[in-house]
């Protein structure tokens, strides 16, 4: 794992969530829905690139297109390209990026992202807006997990060995960050927006 507080600057955060509230009016939040319960998740998502990532009672799964649009995904804002060629160290370019919105209440369960074929590319993550606690564990749920605050502009690698570690978000600290604030028809409870850029499929040739 690589984290790299404050890699953002308030200005460059500012416009990569001016360029996700563009893929947000494109392709809106949907919710997603645990394989064969049903059950809500707590956090709301969208994505952008050729790929996304679902979930219903079918199953996880990459597609194409929005679940509920059936449109393409918006494509994904060259800065996100850009940041992912200056940290990742992968051949290619990521294929998804998730968009997460944790409004306040709301946290992702340990889990470990594993509905990609290419597990040699790392996950890149974007924090933007108020903090939150991240917890990270080994590749056995099992496995004794540390947890450490992720802030806006903080980006986490999960690489190597964390590439299959169990990982999630505990709990926001709601109000830490004004980030969100010019978006309150989007956001009106302010909250955490976090993007994972995921390569899906291995590079050929
Ligand atoms: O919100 C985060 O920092 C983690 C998100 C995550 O683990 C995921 O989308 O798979
Ligand atoms: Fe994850």
């Amino acid at each position: 794992m690589q984290v790299k507080p404050g890699y953002l600057s308030p200005a460059d955060q500012a416009d990569l969530l001016s360029e996700i509230a563009t893929v947000i009016s494109a392709a809106p939040f949907f919710t997603p829905r645990m394989p064969r319960t049903g059950k809500p998740f707590s956090v709301a998502m969208t994505n952008c690139g050729p790929l996304g990532w679902v979930s219903d009672r079918a199953g996880y799964r990459y597609q194409p297109r929005h679940p509920e649009t059936d449109a393409p995904w918006p494509a994904m804002p060259d800065r996100l390209l850009d940041l992912w060629d200056a940290l990742s160290g992968y051949p290619g370019p990521p294929q998804a990026c998730l968009v997460n919105y944790y409004g306040p209440g709301t946290r992702m369960g340990l889990h470990t992202d594993a509905d990609e074929e290419d597990f040699s590319a790392p996950v890149l993550s974007v924090s933007l807006g108020d903090t939150a606690l991240f917890r990270i564990g080994g590749t056995r749920r099992k496995d004794p997990t540390r947890s450490f605050r992720v802030s806006s502009g903080d980006i986490v690698l999960l690489t190597g060995e964390t590439r299959r570690a169990y990982h999630g978000i505990d709990r926001l600290y709601p109000g830490t960050s004004r980030l969100l604030a010019p978006y309150g028809e989007l956001f009106p409870e302010g909250g955490r927006i976090n993007l994972t850029l995921r390569r899906v499929t291995p590079v050929s040739g």
